[in-house]
């Protein structure tokens, strides 16, 4: 495509991403261009992307009103808007949303429900609750069973929008009479145990989810909510073993640790002393108690019904895993075999084993050898060092993801499903790609990125 002088651009500028220039030059092989900010860039046509000069200074709440629907063109767009607090934008079907980074309780509150309630998309400003209210409609009219799906990179907000679309559902189709709790408050309410147990601190998000989510609420025919479920998968079982600073492990590692009598109940003190909690210098969150949250966890899990005798199991779990951590190896006297290192490291063995309630010979045989079957039985093929840390870390990651399914079930058990339900409205919260050298909406502070398309098998897409 070739410019004429006088043309409107985006040019490409290495710390503004796109920036608002003027053709002054232009030959076949080069275009001279003046930046908003006066400096003359000459490039080449392939660099620049043609601009509205006479857009609207306020944005468009929809893109495809953009006279260029190009890169540059949808992100002023999004900035304009942001600037003006208008964080929601649809892009034809596709509903955008960028972070705000603070309360917005005017745009949430029930008012707001009301007004989006039976209005077709588009009928009112881009709102998280007009793609529930189509996904609501989708399922009534069509009788048939929708798919939310919010996507987006870490921090960009899609448990927030998960929870904004769990609250709007719950406005209509409140569960029937009778019962008290809705089942937004009963999937929140088990929120603080699915954080404590599969939430992390990361690069970008203090409280980053590291699983992905979906939200199944179940409706009657009459479009009453009749139950919900949480299926979970992907769990970031790595970071059990392996983290980098300033990221942390899972949250319940460090309340465990700063839960004084229980804490030393297991012997545990200090994160400090912890193989899986010390390849981070990263040890608290700021503003957040460590010892508060332990008891905030505990109370979840009152509510969600797990008994104390379960509670006492899964935190004696979550002991054992960082003892097992500490469990050092060195070369045996047999070649490629490995013994426990020194008395430190025999006391976390014994403390795992008996955490775990095996063993401890059992716990030894296990980390330091293994068993190969050969058509004349059974081998017993001892380990290396490097072997048995492996095997070490692989029985801390799989325990640790068996037990993070365990409390699953029990929360869904507590929600209620029901078999019987008509219909149901799934949310799926799911990590988008995380590029940070190349992903351009950094620039801009855009957070989010939501989106929603109604495709032939009903599912409405939201990408963060
Ligand atoms: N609509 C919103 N209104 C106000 N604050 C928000 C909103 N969306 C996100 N935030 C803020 O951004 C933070 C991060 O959001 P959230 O935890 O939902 O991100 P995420 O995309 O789920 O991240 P991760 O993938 O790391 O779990 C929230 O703790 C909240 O402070």
């Amino acid at each position: 495509m070739g410019f004429r002088k006088g043309t409107a651009v985006w040019v490409e500028d290495k710390s503004n991403v796109w920036v608002e220039a003027e053709v002054i030059q232009s030959t076949d092989k080069s275009v001279s261009v003046l930046t908003k900010y006066g400096k003359k860039i000459t490039t080449t046509n392939e660099k620049l992307m043609p601009r509205d000069a006479d857009g609207d200074h306020g944005g468009v709440d929809d893109m495809t009103k953009l006279i260029y629907l190009n890169e540059p063109g949808v992100l002023f767009n999004l900035a304009q808007r942001y600037s003006l607090n208008e964080i929601y934008t649809y892009t034809g079907s596709i509903l955008i949303a960028l972070n705000p980074f603070t309360n917005l309780p005017h745009l949430y509150n029930t008012h707001m429900m009301e007004q989006y309630k039976g209005m077709q998309l588009g009928e009112l400003s881009p709102h998280v609750f007009a793609i529930a209210e189509a996904s609501y409609r989708a399922m009534m009219h069509d009788r048939r069973s929708q798919s939310v799906l919010v996507s987006g990179e870490s921090g960009a907000g899609k448990t927030e929008t998960t929870k904004l679309l769990m609250q709007y559902l719950t406005f209509v189709g409140g569960r029937v009479a009778g019962d008290f709790r809705s089942v937004e408050q009963q999937v929140l309410e088990s929120n603080p145990l699915l954080e404590a147990f599969g939430n992390a601190r990361t690069v970008r998000n203090d409280n980053s989810s590291r699983f992905g989510k979906f939200v199944e609420i179940q409706f009657d025919r009459t479009g009453r909510i009749s139950g919900a479920a949480i299926r979970t998968y992907l769990l970031e079982r790595s970071r059990v073993v392996q983290i980098v600073d300033p990221e942390r492990n899972y949250h319940c590692f460090y309340q465990l640790c700063a839960s004084g009598k229980d804490a030393e109940k297991y012997k545990l003190d200090n994160p400090r002393n912890f193989h899986y909690l010390n390849q981070s210098k990263t040890y608290e969150i700021q503003g957040i108690s460590s010892s508060e949250s332990y008891l905030k966890t505990r109370r979840a899990m009152d509510i969600v019904g797990i008994t104390l005798t379960d509670q006492e199991a899964i935190f004696r779990t979550l002991a054992a895993i960082l003892h097992l951590g500490n469990i050092e190896f060195s070369p045996g006297k047999e070649h490629d075999s490995s013994i426990i290192k020194d008395e430190k490291a025999n006391f976390h063995l014994q403390m795992a084993a008996d955490l775990f309630m095996v063993d401890v010979n059992v716990l030894f045989t296990t980390l330091t050898s293994r068993t190969i079957q050969t058509p004349e039985g059974s081998i017993m093929l001892a380990l290396d060092c490097l072997a048995a840390v492996a095997g070490r870390d692989a029985l801390a990651k799989t325990v640790y993801a068996r037990l993070f399914d365990w409390l699953v079930e029990n929360i869904n058990k507590s929600i209620g499903q029901d078999p019987d339900c008509r219909f149901q409205i799934g949310v799926l919260d799911i990590y988008g790609f995380e590029c940070f050298k190349n992903n351009r909406y950094l620039h801009y502070n855009f957070a989010s990125y939501l989106s929603y398309t109604s495709t032939n098998r009903d599912m409405l897409d939201i990408r963060i």
